[in-house]
């Protein structure tokens, strides 16, 4: 359904210096839906990931060509506010990182960054985003100790609290379980599951299963080009191109 594509990508091409990260990749992404991204170590996953929200912009010496329109718009227009587009595009990295500071404040943050000062209006946020992150219950008695005493499962829900705390619309995840143990990364999976109601999730992963459990499109990166993306269980099941069928057999990678 068209009126259903969030992210429109078209002629994607990122370089770093003069070495080509990204190879002209033309896809479109389902608004509140999980996308996986797979493909083995170096093939531009990460660096895609980063292109949804501009963080590539941060490194010196990157050059991006072709679009990405985010709901109708390039986000590589001149005149987009890219601190406007990371808070609707909200980025969870692979190691959790909160901020050395308590529980409430690392996710009172981003509201407080965009101007919100007042108490029962934080206390709200604070509260409805630790919900939403499957943390309310286990935090509320917690919200003054401090975010590094969690565990590394809880620190990681944290950080996804604290990126709905902005009311994000899609939700950037950088292998977001590859330092959890399985109690904690099936945690993270259920969660996705309830968040897809209501935002758009791409996620980058190196394990399979995970892809397969959790995703309805599976795009299989490939040396910076995207060689095969469709329905997750269309692609495991019958993938179209052999260096697909070869990666997830493990033949390679
Ligand atoms: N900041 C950078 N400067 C120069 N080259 C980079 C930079 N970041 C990534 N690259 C290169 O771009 C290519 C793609 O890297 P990227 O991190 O996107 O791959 P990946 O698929 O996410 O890998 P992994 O699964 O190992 O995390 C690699 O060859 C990498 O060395």
């Amino acid at each position: 359904m068209a009126d259903d594509v969030i992210f429109d990508i078209s002629d994607l091409s990122l370089y770093y210096g003069k070495s080509r990260a990204l190879a002209n990749i033309n896809m479109k992404i389902s608004a509140r839906s999980i996308t996986a991204i797979i493909g083995p170590s170096g093939c531009g996953k990460s660096t895609f990931l980063k292109c949804l929200d501009r963080m590539n912009d941060l490194v010196p010496g990157v050059k991006v060509t072709g679009k990405v329109l985010f709901k109708g718009k390039n986000i590589y227009d001149r005149d987009v506010d890219v601190v406007e587009l990371r808070k609707r595009v909200g980025m969870v990295f692979q190691k959790p990182n909160p901020f050395p500071m308590s529980v409430y404040d690392n996710v009172a943050y981003g509201p407080r960054v965009h101007g919100i000062k007042d108490k029962a209006r934080l206390d709200e946020i604070v509260e409805k985003s630790l919900r939403q992150a499957a943390l309310w219950d286990e935090l509320k008695d917690r919200l003054r100790d401090s975010a590094m005493s969690l565990s590394g499962g809880q620190q990681q829900r944290l950080c996804i609290a604290r990126c709905l705390a902005v009311e994000p619309e899609v939700l950037l995840m950088d292998e977001p379980c590859s330092a959890l143990d399985p109690i904690a990364t099936s945690k993270i999976e259920d969660l996705m599951q309830r968040l897809k109601e209501r935002y758009t999730i791409v996620i980058v992963t190196h394990n399979m299963q995970q892809a397969a459990r959790v995703s309805e499109k599976t795009a299989f990166f490939l040396m910076g080009e995207l060689i095969e993306y469709g329905e997750t269980r269309r692609l495991f099941e019958a993938p179209q191109d052999r260096r697909t069928e070869d990666y997830i057999t493990g033949r390679f990678g």
